[in-house]
């Protein structure tokens, strides 16, 4: 970030106005002498790539990790990040780091470091959330597939163009909302799930975590807890924890007045499972404040990663017309018994949408590191290599030619090279959207595995077939093939500049 933008914040810090000039030239100069803080280099006894990486590892970790990859193959080697010196894995290594649990290797704790959790409230790691999410919503993830389809096409009738023509559509702010509101169905319940003002709140947090955190690492370790008030974002997140709260009140005090009869079967939502799990975990620190926040992580891990790889996948299609007509024909044959309204046993059904869905990720994954975990004990690898306590490792996972012969050509973009594979029998069940393996981490890997993987396969499975069913869509003349993703450090995002157009059929 450059000086005059952080200066800029500061000027929108509300006391400053009133602070003695004096002062405000001391903030001037700890701002000048502090914000270009870069972690010193203090690396690893590894190879190290490129000595002027820091640029690349922004713009493009995708090209510098095979480079690694390339260069040094089976060997661990560092990369020298903004954040200072970081250690890649070669793939192998996650079979090693594995059997550690999550309180000896943390996934959660890396991820918290990375955004400077301690800041933007994100360090917490909570058992009734992992539990909601691990047990409550995967148990019941049939029961939603009707509410979720509705909620959808709530959404495309109120939010979308009428698109009785090609109309361009703003995918990243559409979906959005989409992916929003068919989520909150689950987390916050109806009615709940269409105010507009939960479902800004919940989703501008995670806008708020990310950038506040970004712009807060500029600032010397010493000078983040001051700094933290200068940030808009930073400050934002407080007044986020606390809307939250408040959006949810009435909606808490409801449920707790009401008397459910009988013959009433239980609310099945994410608030409700929030609550019973704290119960029969004995809990004492759950009340409607831990609620809120941990409605504000869910949405914060679910919303954004969701919505992207149905925006991928969007490209995808649009780049390679020709999956349109065999993805619309499984869509209609599976859901033909019920007239096209869709039930659980549909989404299983529909292998081709969701080998498609798999190829697109394995292009375009979420990170091209995806399994990060942070070491909470010393550990030694089987190579010698010794992870002190407290360091972050990932795994360079994004390596297509680390490909399995069996899954053919590794470059090639091949929609239903899972659809194919499942056709042996004994692997009808393998090679699945949600299903995390050692070749196949986008999820990332073993027990701590994203939680919300079935849940996320199934939304994306109902949003694309509402789109597929109700609509054609194409690129503007001007896109030329599929649009070339960005990178923010190992973070893979579709191009925001791109409009893809929808027809009505
Ligand atoms: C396409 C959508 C999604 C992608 C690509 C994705 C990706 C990931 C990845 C890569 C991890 C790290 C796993 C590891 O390090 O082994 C993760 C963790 C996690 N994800 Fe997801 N995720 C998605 C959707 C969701 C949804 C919908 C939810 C909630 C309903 C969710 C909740 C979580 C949680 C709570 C964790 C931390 C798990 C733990 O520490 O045990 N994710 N996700």
């Amino acid at each position: 970030m450059a000086f005059s933008e952080l200066l800029a914040d500061m000027e929108s810090f509300p006391t400053l106005a009133w602070v003695s000039p004096a002062l405000t030239a001391v903030a001037v100069i700890l701002v000048a002498l502090f914000s270009s803080y870069r972690k010193s280099p203090k690396g690893f006894n590894v190879p190290t790539l490129g000595e002027d990486s820091q640029m690349r590892y922004v713009q493009e970790a995708d090209v510098l990790l095979r480079e690694g990859y390339e260069k040094f193959k089976n060997t661990i080697f560092q990369v020298l990040t903004p954040d200072g010196p970081r250690l890649f894995l070669p793939r192998k290594f996650a079979n090693e780091l594995k059997p550690f649990k999550r309180h000896e290797a943390s996934g959660m704790k890396a991820l918290a470091d990375r955004h400077l959790g301690h800041y933007t409230t994100i360090d917490h790691e909570s058992d009734v959330m992992l539990g909601a999410i691990k047990i409550d919503l995967n148990r019941n993830l049939g029961l939603f597939v009707g509410d979720v389809e509705q909620e959808v096409a709530h959404c495309f009738k109120t939010k979308f163009p009428s698109c009785e023509e090609w109309t361009p559509v703003d995918l990243h702010e559409t979906l959005l909302r989409i992916v929003a509101q068919a989520s909150a169905r689950i987390f916050v319940g109806y009615p709940m799930c269409r105010n507009d003002e939960w479902l800004e709140c919940s989703t501008k947090f995670a806008l708020d975590v990310m950038t506040g955190g970004e712009k807060l690492k500029l600032w010397h370790p010493w000078l983040r807890p001051f700094a933290q008030y200068w940030i808009p974002e930073m400050r934002r997140i407080r007044g986020d924890h606390q809307r939250a709260l408040d959006l949810l009140m009435p909606e808490l005090k409801k449920r707790a007045a009401e008397t459910r009869q009988p013959d009433e079967p239980p609310r099945q939502d994410m608030i409700q499972w929030m609550q019973q799990r704290a119960q029969k975990l004995g809990d004492k620190s759950f009340d409607y404040k831990e609620l809120a926040n941990l409605q504000m992580l869910t949405a914060t891990a679910a919303i954004h990663t969701t919505r992207l790889a149905i925006i991928h996948a969007l490209y995808d299609i649009a780049a390679r017309p020709e999956y349109i007509a065999p993805l619309r024909e499984e869509i209609r044959e599976v859901t033909k018994d019920t007239n096209g309204i869709l039930q659980k046993q549909h989404l299983t059904q529909m292998r081709k949408l969701d080998s498609f869905m798999k190829e697109s990720q394995r292009h375009s994954p979420p990170s091209v590191a995806t399994y990060q975990r942070k070491a909470m004990i010393p550990i030694d690898l089987s190579n010698g290599f010794h992870i002190p306590k407290g360091t972050i490792v990932q795994c360079n996972t994004n390596i297509l030619d680390e490909t399995p012969a069996a899954w053919g050509a590794p470059h090639e973009f091949d929609g239903f090279r899972f659809y194919r594979l499942r056709e042996n029998p004994e692997d009808t069940n393998r090679f699945q959207f949600a299903s995390p393996s050692y070749d196949s981490m986008q999820f990332g890997f073993g027990n701590d595995a994203c939680p919300g993987r079935f849940f996320a396969s199934n939304q994306i499975k109902i949003i694309l077939s509402y789109i597929l069913s109700n609509y054609d869509i194409k690129f503007e003349d001007s896109v030329k093939g599929r649009p070339k993703n960005f990178m923010f450090e190992v973070n893979v995002m579709a191009d925001p500049t791109v409009k893809v157009l929808f027809k009505k059929l």
